[in-house]
């Protein structure tokens, strides 16, 4: 075979897409989404985006999942014909993902470019139409209802709360023994609607219950995390980890000073901020700028927080560096390979998408990973049932009942939006 012929199999064989941007009178709201399922959205207090429909989506799973996500997306964006006036974060070819935990998820890793995108920011509102076909007209679809979710239930799932306190004692036993310095154990929830669950009604919800956080929904993954991983802006790459928890029942006062003078918690902050330093010094290009630990107040916990930023240096994109990054020590522990080991045996969950990279991409280089944390994973066969997730970092001086007390005002975030 040729050489000019190889070429034209390899561009024939990729998917062509049209990507049109234009601005929109004024920004969405939840009663402009035509469907209660198979959404994505990502909203925070200063802008957001939804779509819908499917015009790609690539799967990936393993060890390589980040950067052949990376790879596919930049081959789709190199075929793409892009007309994008307005040229801001998030418009032009956009694409939503989330990823699994762990290399062997059974979970596969997914990345979606949807048809049609409804965003905003403080400077406007835009639409974007994106097609295989250069012609296409946007047809008004009929607007479902949003329907409320009856009667809910909800029950322990693979690891309940005994199994939870004893795998934390374990865990503090080893922790003992000099075996790891810090494990992040979560357990899960199980969660059955009387009527089908309709994603509009609960990131509206989380937006308004937790303006300050990042709301995200990527097939079916949803939650609202205050935990970013990459969010990267003309190169410029900001992250904010969070380690160190206190649950806000006696109030925020009694919470942040418990925080602030718990010996455990400032440690257990320290490995997580260490493992993202170390990270950016490969990815920055410049100094790393570190402000923290801070204390982040949620309506149900209060958190210990530093924001990195760094310019990112070439070859990194903000998928790449969130790949490279995780799991961090917020989620895994130290050292991260003797931690997913003990995660593994002790906890044995499958966390499928929980605790890992979840957000969006565009074709200039933004970007936004979050952490998937105070989420739930919805069935995408059964429309009435989701699995809820909440963990926290393990210490040696961690006594099992109060982290069983810090998921519970973890899991509060997201069961609440079913309420
Ligand atoms: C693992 C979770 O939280 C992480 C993020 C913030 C604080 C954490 C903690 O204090 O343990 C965890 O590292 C979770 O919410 O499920």
């Amino acid at each position: 075979m040729d050489p000019y012929q190889v070429c034209f199999l390899l561009v024939s064989d990729l998917t062509r897409l049209f990507a049109f941007t234009r601005q929109a009178a004024s920004r969405p709201s939840p009663g402009d989404i035509p469907h209660p399922r198979k959404n994505l959205m990502w909203v925070t207090a200063t802008g957001g985006m939804v779509g819908w429909g499917e015009a790609a989506v690539g799967t990936f799973e393993g060890p390589d999942r980040f950067t052949a996500a990376q790879r596919w997306f930049d081959d789709i964006i190199a075929a793409a014909i892009i007309d994008d006036p307005v040229a801001r974060p998030g418009t032009g070819l956009t694409a939503f993902g989330t990823f699994s935990f762990s290399d062997t998820s059974a979970d596969i890793s997914t990345v979606t470019i949807p048809q049609r995108i409804l965003g905003w920011d403080s400077d406007g509102a835009w639409e974007t139409v994106i097609s295989t076909d250069q012609n296409s007209n946007i047809t008004a679809e009929p607007i479902e209802p949003i329907g409320d979710f009856g009667h809910v239930d909800w029950s322990a799932g693979h690891l309940d709360e005994d199994g939870f306190t004893s795998a934390v004692a374990e865990t503090v036993e080893l922790l003992a023994r000099g075996e790891a310095k810090k494990v992040v154990l979560a357990r899960d929830i199980d969660i059955v609607s009387e009527f089908p669950m309709d994603e509009r009604l609960l990131v509206a919800k989380l937006t308004r219950a937790f303006p300050s956080t990042w709301t995200y929904l990527v097939s079916g993954m949803i939650g609202a995390t205050p935990e970013m991983l990459a969010s990267v802006r003309d190169g410029h790459l900001t992250t904010r980890v969070l380690a160190g928890s206190w649950p806000t029942t006696q109030g925020q006062e009694a919470a942040e000073y418990a925080l602030r003078s718990s010996a455990k918690d400032i440690a257990e902050h320290r490995y997580a901020s260490d493992s993202v330093l170390h990270a950016l010094d490969i990815q920055a290009s410049g100094p790393v700028r570190a402000n923290g630990p801070t204390i982040l107040h949620l309506p149900n916990v209060v958190h210990l927080a530093t924001d990195f930023e760094a310019d990112l240096a070439a070859g990194w994109t903000g998928l790449t560096a969130a790949g490279a990054m995780h799991p961090t020590a917020a989620v895994g522990g130290t050292p991260t390979d003797t931690a997913l080991e003990v995660i593994d045996r002790i906890e044995a969950l499958d966390r499928g998408r929980y605790a890992a990279p979840v957000g969006w991409m565009d074709s200039s280089g933004n970007s936004d990973w979050a952490l998937a944390l105070r989420c739930a994973q919805l069935d995408q066969n059964d429309p009435h049932r989701a699995r809820a997730f909440a963990g926290g970092g393990i210490m040696e001086r961690s006594v099992p009942q109060q982290e069983l007390a810090e998921t519970e005002a973890k899991f509060s975030a997201i069961l609440k939006a079913f309420e």
